[in-house]
């Protein structure tokens, strides 16, 4: 069995949603950070990419709130691998909120990465192709590249739409998704990314969608990492980031041993994702 196959079952096992008082003091926090990143970057406004995810989504209704819908630009990115029903989701996003937006079709700059690349890339409708994932990640940071030309070209920061539970578990492109100016959402867990959403009106079906990265045809979140984000939510704010011991969380959550130490070992393995890249201490500084 491949790991994608290995879904947990879902049993709802901590209830970390944010009370209607909570909800609404995060909106206007985030909202206020938004607007302070821009204004101490002296920039115009900022861009991100819109996926028809609800991460992306919920930051860029956040982005609107926070500096009007003349200063957010977005930029849906089609490749071969992305759901149509997804792509049109994102401009539906762009569209409803009123902002700037272009599509920028990925696919011939994938490709002409494989045609330069002297060796071997991937064929990714294979699932044991082991550069799948290496070839998901030049179509992540493809997107980058084009975020940061139109912040560049006009004076914008890009926004991050990662959350707390992919920052914590490492479950980005480093240098793809991972290289923004700021992270509005990244300290929500991913229920909490939900239900802010809904808080602010967004559409039930996107709020209910399945995350998905889109790195390749049919992937999802929750099959890759072999843990749905309620189950990978408890974990997180039970033990990596609160106090209850690997035994404590197990009989807290009515979670195994090996599901708390596989997200632990998510957490470790991904340190380097949340640093700095480091450098020898200076000898002669
Ligand atoms: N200990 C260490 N110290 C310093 N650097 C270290 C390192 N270990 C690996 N590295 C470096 O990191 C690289 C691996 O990291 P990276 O290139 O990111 O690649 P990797 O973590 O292997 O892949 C990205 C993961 O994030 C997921 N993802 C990506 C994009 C979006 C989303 C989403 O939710 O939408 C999810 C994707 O499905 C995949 O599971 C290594 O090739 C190496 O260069
Ligand atoms: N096809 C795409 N076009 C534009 N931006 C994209 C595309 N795919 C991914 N992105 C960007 O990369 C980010 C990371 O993807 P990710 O899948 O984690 O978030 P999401 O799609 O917004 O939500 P979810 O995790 O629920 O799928 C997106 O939020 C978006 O900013
Ligand atoms: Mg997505």
């Amino acid at each position: 069995m491949s790991d994608e196959s290995v879904i947990v079952a879902e049993s709802a096992p901590l209830d970390l949603r944010l009370s209607e008082d909570e909800l609404a003091a995060t909106r206007e926090h985030i909202t206020a950070f938004i607007e302070d990143v821009v204004d101490r970057a002296s920039a115009e406004g900022a861009v991100l990419g819109l996926s028809g995810g609800i991460d992306s989504t919920l930051t860029a209704h956040l982005a609107v709130e926070a500096l009007g819908t003349d200063r957010v630009h977005g930029l849906v990115m089609p490749s071969d691998v992305n759901a149509a029903d997804n792509m049109s989701d994102a401009e539906r996003v762009a569209r409803d909120l009123d902002i700037e937006y272009d599509v920028i079709d990925i696919g011939p700059i994938f490709d002409a990465f494989v045609d330069a690349f002297p060796g071997e890339t991937t064929d990714e409708r294979v699932e044991t192709d082991p550069l799948r994932t290496a070839a998901g990640n030049v179509r992540v940071r493809i997107r980058a590249v084009l975020d940061y030309f139109v912040a560049n070209a006009e004076n914008r920061v890009v926004l991050g739409t990662g959350n707390r539970s992919e920052a914590l578990t490492g479950y980005f492109t480093k240098y793809g998704d991972g290289a923004v100016d700021c992270h509005p959402i990244g300290n929500l867990y991913k229920q909490q990314v939900r239900q802010l959403a809904a808080h602010l009106g967004v559409d039930d079906d996107l709020v209910h969608k399945t995350p998905s990265a889109e790195m390749w045809l049919g992937q999802t979140d929750e099959a890759e990492m072999g843990v749905g984000y309620d189950t990978l939510d408890a974990i997180l704010a039970l033990h990596v980031d609160g106090p209850l011991s690997l035994s404590a969380t197990v009989r807290h959550l009515d979670v195994t041993a090996e599901q708390v130490e596989r997200v632990v070992d998510l957490y470790e393995r991904s340190a380097h994702k949340r640093e700095m890249p480091p450098a020898p201490d200076p000898l002669y500084l």
